[in-house]
């Protein structure tokens, strides 16, 4: 993500605005100048209509091109803030598995909802005002030289005092800012953490505990904030101390020269006059540069995260569909040869994995808990890239198959069954908007949640909760599943679907396995010994390596670790016919 660029793409409304404020500040400094004018007048007895009618004029064109100037600039900073926005959620969702499973949600939430806010806004306006700032001082101290340059020398010498100290201020105000947001982010992290597992919080009595913690980490950030507020608080009265001070010296040592006649009364008001108009512009410039220093902090953090790595794609384009061979012409649905992979730094979880599965059938994939059964499930949607090996899906290799292509080849239900907040029918939907209704009732009927959607006073527009709260566990993964039939993928992976059912619906869903099967290839990962006999194939798995192939009846006979596993299903359940 290149913020320098989106800032580009909004430069006409921002030039637009700074020259509003350019004009602005111009009128300003013009009043002063029409003042001494109208006391020359007065003192020489001269008409004074003209005068107080620029007076009044500058007063409205200032008023106007202020609020011109602020309006424009604002509205700028907030199509800078949409566009950050768009483009930081584009590549949130585009981001890859592994560098997004590190991130902390909470810290991304604050990074993309008050980050992009502060940067963009500030930057925006902060950079605007310190232009017209130093326009307006630049202009000020032109027109005081041609007034009175000693004067000005003095002015300036006690406001260049202040200055340096506000420009120190400004500094630390920046590395406390910087503390601030990063606490703020991990206070978001924290309270993401906590309300994603509220019943486990409550179920484990651990409110009190984690209430604690919360409070830490919440006064972790009012800390860092007081000291950015305490930095930033010092920033007006340093140059309120300056400006104070030169006032002081210029009217006095003015007065002194008044009174020797070696500056006129008009000339020394207009000088006063300057000096209060500086102020202002003073004071924004040095709080727009700890405003900057601010935004720069939230800059950085929201430009970390934008350079999150981008899943590569051969292919991209969003929502293209499913563009290999027709089923007849493959040789395999999914192909692994020797493949190897390890999660970073870990030790190796799949060691030359190698097995080919027809276009059609039941496939089991049986092992211990952590052998790299759901692993190879990841690979497979390339959420992961092997480290050695080829995997192939409809006879290509995946490493070379458009990222949406693969994904609307494969169905992939998952372990813990992600659904969404919204309404059953979008849950449904979801991998295939265009459903039609008849998809939609079969999906549901395979499934078996044609009753239960039926029951429902709202039926299929009955709202879910978060993480389709207001189901239960059997029903979610069901839903999952009429999901992902509707997608029609080739090859549909199923990971442990059957874990949270009933042995009446773990019946009907095995039919539904069965029927899918008919059409594409299942791949199921499954402990349930029932859903294993019926498959046409089993993979033994061990330690990251396929121990053995065949079908119950084969691996009962010839294998030990698949006789051993069976045995143990065989003794907590009751063996199929
Ligand atoms: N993101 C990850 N980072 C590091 N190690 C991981 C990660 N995900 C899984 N692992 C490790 O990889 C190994 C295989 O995990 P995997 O989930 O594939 O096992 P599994 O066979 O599906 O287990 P189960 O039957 O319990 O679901 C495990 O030892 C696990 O700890």
């Amino acid at each position: 993500m290149n913020l320098r660029e989106i800032v580009r793409r909004h430069r006409i409304l921002l030039i637009c605005g700074l020259v509003l404020g350019l004009a602005g500040a111009a009128a300003k400094l013009a009043q002063p100048w029409m003042l001494g004018r109208l006391i020359r007048a007065v003192s020489l007895d001269e008409s004074i209509a003209r005068p107080i009618a620029f007076i009044a004029l500058f007063f409205l064109v200032d008023a106007g091109l202020s609020a011109g100037h602020a309006y424009t600039i604002g509205r700028a900073g907030e199509n800078i803030v949409f566009d950050v926005r768009r483009v930081l959620g584009a590549r949130l969702l585009r981001s890859r598995i592994p560098h997004f499973s590190r991130l902390e949600h909470g810290d991304v939430f604050a990074r993309t909802v008050s980050d992009t806010s502060i940067a963009c806004l500030t930057i925006a306006q902060a950079m605007a005002q310190m232009v017209t700032s130093v326009f307006m001082l630049g202009g000020g101290i032109v027109l005081m030289a041609r007034l009175d340059w000693r004067l000005l020398l003095a002015a300036v010498g006690c406001l260049g005092l202040a200055s340096g100290c506000a420009l120190l201020l400004a500094r630390r105000v920046r590395i406390a800012a910087l503390r601030n947001r990063e606490d703020i982010g991990a206070f978001g992290s924290g309270l993401q953490r906590v309300l994603g597992a509220l019943t486990t919080v409550k179920a484990s009595r651990a409110e009190e505990r984690e209430t604690e913690e919360l409070t830490l980490l919440a006064a972790r950030a009012r800390r860092s904030g007081i000291r950015v507020t305490g930095f930033g608080s010092l920033l007006t009265p340093a140059i309120n101390v300056g400006t104070q001070l030169s006032l002081a010296v210029v009217v006095c040592w003015g007065m002194a020269r008044v009174a020797t006649g070696s500056l006129s009364a008009a000339e020394l008001t207009s000088f006063v006059m300057y000096l209060f108009y500086l102020v202002t512009p003073l004071v924004v410039l040095f709080m727009s540069i700890g405003q900057i220093q601010q935004g720069r902090a939230a800059v950085q953090r929201v430009a970390e995260l934008g350079a999150i790595p981008q899943e590569e794609d051969v292919h991209a384009e969003p929502g293209k569909g499913r563009e290999c061979e027709p089923v007849a012409q493959w040789t395999s649905a999914i192909r692994f040869e020797n493949v190897g992979f390890a999660y970073r730094e870990h030790a190796p979880v799949l060691r030359g994995v190698s097995f080919t599965l027809p276009c059609r059938g039941l496939t089991a994939i049986v092992g211990a808990s952590g052998a790299g059964k759901t692993t190879m499930f990841q690979l497979i949607e390339r959420f992961h890239r092997p480290d050695s090996g080829t995997i192939r899906v409809a006879g290509r290799d995946v490493a070379g198959l458009g990222l949406a292509e693969l994904r609307s080849l494969v169905g992939y239900v998952e372990q813990d069954t992600p659904l969404l907040r919204g309404t059953i029918r979008e849950n449904l939907t979801y991998a295939n908007p265009e459903a039609d209704p008849a998809e939609i009732a079969r999906a549901l009927r395979l499934a078996s949640l044609a009753g239960f959607v039926a029951a429902l006073p709202d039926g299929l527009d009955t709202e879910l909760g978060e993480r389709g709260a207001g189901l239960s566990g059997g029903q979610r993964q069901r839903l999952a599943i009429a999901r992902t039939l509707l997608q029609r993928p080739a090859v549909i992976l199923l990971d442990e679907v059957t874990a949270h059912l009933d042995s009446e619906t773990e019946a009907a869903l095995r039919d539904a396995m069965a029927e899918a099967a008919r059409e594409c290839a299942v791949l199921a990962i499954a402990h349930r010994l029932s859903t294993i006999v019926q498959a046409d194939r089993i993979i033994v798995m061990e330690e990251g390596r396929v121990r053995a192939i065949g079908t119950h009846r084969e691996l009962v006979e010839s294998d030990e670790v698949y006789r051993r596993l069976a045995g143990l299903q065989f003794a907590t359940e009751e063996a199929p016919a």
